[in-house]
This record gives C-alpha cells, sequence and structure tokens, in this order.
C-alpha cells in the first residue's frame, strides 16, 4: 500500500486488504463513480492510483493523455483489461472488445472494413425495414390513441429485431413474438445485472480472481444457441449462393480475403454524425502469427455475438435517454419534428429515411450527441500497460506506468467536467451547434484512438433511424411512472433508470 506514495501520486486511501473494490461490492454508488472517486479528489493531477485488493492500478485525469496513450503511444497500452479465457468463454474470448495481442490485430484489422460508411449504407435498408415494420405495427398497436410504454423494453425488442437482421440474417417480430428464440438468447447474451453484470465488473476489476476462479461471463445455453444458430446460417448461404448485405456475408467475404474498403464510396458519403469514432489503421502482425488465425466458424460466430453483446444494450441506453430528454424538453422535441417533417417532404414515400437524409439532419445529430455527452453509455473504458510509460505529470514529475498494470479511463468524469463542458448537467444540443466549440479530447462516447468503438457507424446510424421513426408517428410525454429527475439504477453494470423509462406515446396524426 506504499506504491503511490513511493511515487509521489495521489491515490484513493484503501480499505485493508479490499482497496477499492470495499465500495464496489457495498453498492452505495454506481460501479463507474467507485472506479472514477480519484478524479474528483484530486483535480491537480494528470493520473491518480487506486488499489484493487492490493494490486496497484491507475486512473487517467487527463483527456489528452488517454488520448496520446491510445493513438500516438499505442503500442505501449495495446490491450483491454480483461482475463476472459476461450476454455471458459469461447465467444467472448474471441470477440473484439476482449481479446488481445495477435489475435485482436487481426479481427481488427478483418472486421475494420464491414464498419465502413458504404457497408452502414447498404445495411441500413435492413434496419430501416425492422425499424419500419415494428414503427407500422406500433400505430396498430395504438388504433390512433395515446398509450404508455415502458422505453426499455421496447427499443431492446427493436434493437434485438434489428440486429438479429444485421447479424446473424435472420428476420424476427419481437413485439409481437417476446418468446421468440433469438430474443430470449439475446436477453441472456446482452445482461449486465444481476450475475452476469457483477461477472463483467470482475472481468476488469478483478482480473487475476476472475481467471483464478475459472469464471466464464455468458451461460452455455447461449454460447452453444450461437454457434449452432451461426454454423446452420453460413453452411445454407454457401450452399443457396445467398447474398445479403449483413455481418455474416461481410466476415464470409473477409475469410476468403474479400472484404475491402471502397474509399472512393466512403468518401463521396457523408459522416455518420459529430460523435463517430475516427478510424485508424490496425496492420495484421507480420510475424506468421496472423497466418495461424484463419477465421473460423466460431470467430465468425463470436464477431456477430459480440456486436449483440457490445451493441444492442449501449444503442438501447442512448435511445432511452435522448427520448427521456425529448420528453422533459418539448421545445427540444418539437424543433426536432420540425427537422423530420421536413425531411419526409424529401422522401419518395414520405416516411422511410434514407442513410443520406438522416446524415443530413444536423438537429438530429445535436440531439444524438448531447444524450452521448450527457449520457455517456459507457461511462468508463480501460487499458492495460504492455510495455512501461514515463510521461510528465503537471507538476513537472516524470511518473512511469509499469508494464502489466490496469488503467481506468472515465470518459463519463471527462463529459460532466466543467472545465470542458460549462454546466455540464444541462441537456443543451446547442453546444454541437458549432463542433469547433466542443473540446474533442475530452468528448470521448466511443473512447479513443486504435481500440475506439467499431460500431459507432452503426450505433449512430440505428439509433438515429429509430427515433426518426418514432418522432414521425409520436410525441413522447412522460408517463406517470416515471421519475424526474431520473433516479438512476446503482446496481446494474451499466447506465439504466431505476424505476424505468415509462412514456406516453401520443399519435401525431390519427
Ligand atoms: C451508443 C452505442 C455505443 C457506445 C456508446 C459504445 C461505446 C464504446 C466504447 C466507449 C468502447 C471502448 C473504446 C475504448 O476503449 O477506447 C467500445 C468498444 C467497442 N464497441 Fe462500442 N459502443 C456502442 C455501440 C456499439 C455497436 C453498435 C457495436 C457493434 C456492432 C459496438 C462494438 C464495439 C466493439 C467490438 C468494441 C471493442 C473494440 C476493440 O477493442 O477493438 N459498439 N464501444
Amino acid at each position: 500500500y506504499d506504491y503511490f506514495e513511493k511515487r509521489n501520486i495521489p491515490y484513493v486511501k484503501p480499505v485493508p486488504f479490499f482497496g477499492q473494490v470495499w465500495s464496489f461490492f457495498t453498492q452505495e454508488k454506481h460501479a463507474v463513480d467507485v472506479a472514477s472517486e480519484g478524479y474528483y479528489m484530486f483535480p491537480n493531477t494528470r493520473i491518480s492510483g487506486v488499489f484493487m485488493l492490493r494490486t496497484p492500478a491507475y486512473l487517467v485525469h487527463d483527456p489528452v493523455l488517454f488520448k496520446e496513450m491510445a493513438i500516438k503511444d499505442f503500442d505501449h497500452f495495446t490491450d483491454h483489461v480483461s482475463e476472459v479465457t476461450i476454455e471458459h468463454d469461447p465467444l467472448l474470448a474471441r470477440s473484439l472488445f476482449f481479446a488481445n495481442g495477435a489475435r485482436w490485430r487481426h479481427h481488427r484489422n478483418g472486421l475494420s472494413p464491414a464498419f465502413t460508411g458504404s457497408k452502414m449504407r447498404n445495411m441500413f435498408v435492413l434496419v430501416a425495414k425492422s425499424a419500419g415494420d415494428a414503427m407500422d405495427r406500433l400505430m396498430v398497436f395504438s388504433r390512433g390513441k395515446s398509450f404508455t410504454m415502458e422505453l426499455r423494453d421496447l427499443y431492446s425488442k427493436l434493437g434485438n429485431d434489428a440486429m438479429t437482421s444485421i447479424s446473424f440474417g435472420v428476420e424476427v417480430d419481437s413485439l409481437t413474438d417476446p418468446e421468440n428464440e433469438f430474443f430470449l438468447k439475446g436477453k441472456r447474451l446482452a445482461k449486465v445485472d444481476g450475475l452476469p453484470g457483477l461477472k463483467i465488473l470482475m472481468t476488469t476489476i478483478l482480473p487475476g480472481l476472475f481467471k483464478f476462479l475459472r469464471l466464464g461471463v455468458l451461460y452455455k445455453d447461449v454460447n452453444e444457441f450461437y454457434q449452432e444458430a451461426v454454423a446452420t446460417n453460413i453452411r445454407y448461404r454457401e450452399k443457396n449462393y445467398i447474398k445479403r448485405p449483413d455481418f455474416i456475408h461481410l466476415m464470409l467475404q473477409a475469410r476468403k480475403n474479400q472484404l475491402n474498403t471502397e474509399q472512393s464510396e466512403d468518401d463521396g458519403l457523408q459522416s455518420a454524425g459529430f460523435s463517430t469514432a475516427e478510424t485508424h489503421t490496425v496492420e495484421s502482425q507480420k510475424d506468421g502469427a496472423a497466418e495461424k488465425l484463419q477465421w473460423q466458424d466460431i470467430d465468425i460466430t463470436a464477431a456477430a455475438a459480440s456486436f449483440f453483446f457490445g451493441g444492442i444494450e449501449s444503442t438501447t441506453t442512448l435511445l432511452c435517454f435522448a427520448s427521456y430528454e425529448l420528453a422533459v424538453n418539448p421545445d427540444v422535441q418539437a424543433r426536432l419534428q420540425i427537422e423530420v417533417d421536413r425531411a419526409r417532404e424529401e422522401l419518395e414515400d414520405g416516411k422511410t429515411p434514407t442513410y443520406e437524409i438522416l446524415q443530413k439532419m444536423k438537429y438530429l445529430d445535436m440531439v444524438v450527441s448531447e444524450t452521448l455527452r450527457r449520457w455517456a453509455p459507457f461511462g468508463l473504458t480501460n487499458r492495460r500497460c504492455t510495455k512501461d510509460y514515463t510521461f510528465t505529470n503537471t507538476d513537472g514529475t516524470k511518473v512511469t506506468i509499469e508494464r502489466g498494470l490496469n488503467i481506468s479511463i472515465p470518459l463519463k468524469s471527462f463529459h460532466l467536467d466543467e472545465k470542458f463542458f460549462p454546466d455540464p448537467l444541462r441537456f443543451d444540443p446547442e453546444r454541437f451547434a458549432d463542433p469547433n466549440q466542443i473540446n474533442q479530447d475530452a468528448y470521448v462516447p466511443f473512447g479513443t484512438g486504435l481500440r475506439n468503438c467499431i460500431g459507432s457507424r452503426l450505433a449512430l446510424m440505428q439509433a438515429k433511424c429509430f427515433l426518426f421513426y418514432m418522432l414521425s408517428n409520436f410525441t413522447l410525454q412522460p408517463g406517470t411512472k416515471l421519475t424526474i429527475p431520473l433516479v438512476l439504477d446503482e446496481t446494474s453494470a451499466g447506465l439504466n433508470a431505476k424505476h424505468g423509462f415509462w412514456m406516453n406515446l401520443v399519435p401525431r396524426y390519427v
């Protein structure tokens, strides 16, 4: 416990034996806030220390330092912190977020072309169809009258159906058939509360213990279900020469080394939005390790499942909080509806949005960007130091982070720091009216650098598409069961409202 004292680094005083872990288990505060405690205690340092049980770890306070670690000095921080093993978590350990080293390089290099603007535009047709069909069913359900719904439930069903279509090539309708297996397994796959939430937390705060206990995060039946579903799907496509603009198709192309970036086409497309994570080139390792890592069926399954795992919950969170802010800020909602209505006038059928139209909607982008700032779905990310790293602290002293130590990055704290965003708790899309006014080092909803979120374009496209449909057809008003201000669920590993997102959906046209 004298590790940081000796190095002259401010640190959160540990509870004997437990260190900061004690506070995680008392659950008085959300895990993200516990992990970010040092940020508020020590405002004048670029980094602070903390103990996980008896192991020292760091918390980055300076967004510029995070950026340097994530881009210029990436070779010191190539890994995320986690100890899920192929033996206990065959899918998760192969997924991009949890993979490290040569496997991560190979997968990131292979999958990146699947997320470019032109691929997203092709995929958008599937997302828009899924969302449009669901919205038609909601309209029928409403019979022209307003009704109350819990929106996390609604958006996770819509998200599940869209992701099942674009990840697995299967069309399901979870609104009318909530018992379909993709929805049930998807819920178990993406569960971030209860025991699975605790295990996810453990993979990052107590990775050593997690490995020692030989635990797995995903349920066994979930692993088996997806492996079988994807293997059957691949066989069917190969036999029947099926091509569909979805992830399985793109990954089958990656397997044959036929997945390319259409640079000229991508350059011609408008950005997916202000928040889009920057694209960086990640080379596969040249030492022969990549050759051994050909895409097996299980790697394709793992990639598709991880898009489910990483994508649905976070995009649903974005949609829930955006809807909440629209409901409690009716002037913002009215202005957005005017933009939606104008965009609809440009559409051939007056209702089905196109990728290009959505990208042109400036106010929609401002609302989404501000929601991601105010309510960052991932409040924290991490890196592991893979090579000793020295930098200069605010007081001029040199700090060396030793290889093997874990580092947390408090994305939420950056977003809610008044140094970077004045009056940070106020929801104000106007902040994004002029992007040059935004501190882009501190605005990091999708992380930063070579390990940033690969799915930002998809998340933005999907969220904007759902909001477009929702506001075309309904006005959102707070339901009687909605708590204002929102009370957060401190026990969930993700960001959630304790009592749900209860809203009245008032049809705009009868
Ligand atoms: C609003 C929705 C989303 C948010 C806020 C979000 C945020 C993030 C953040 C903060 C990270 C860590 C970045 C870092 O450490 O620098 C991340 C990583 C990742 N995200 Fe997302 N994400 C979202 C949606 C998605 C979607 C839709 C997908 C896939 C379809 C996805 C796939 C991933 C993957 C695979 C990684 C790991 C990347 C790697 O380690 O190379 N995410 N995301």
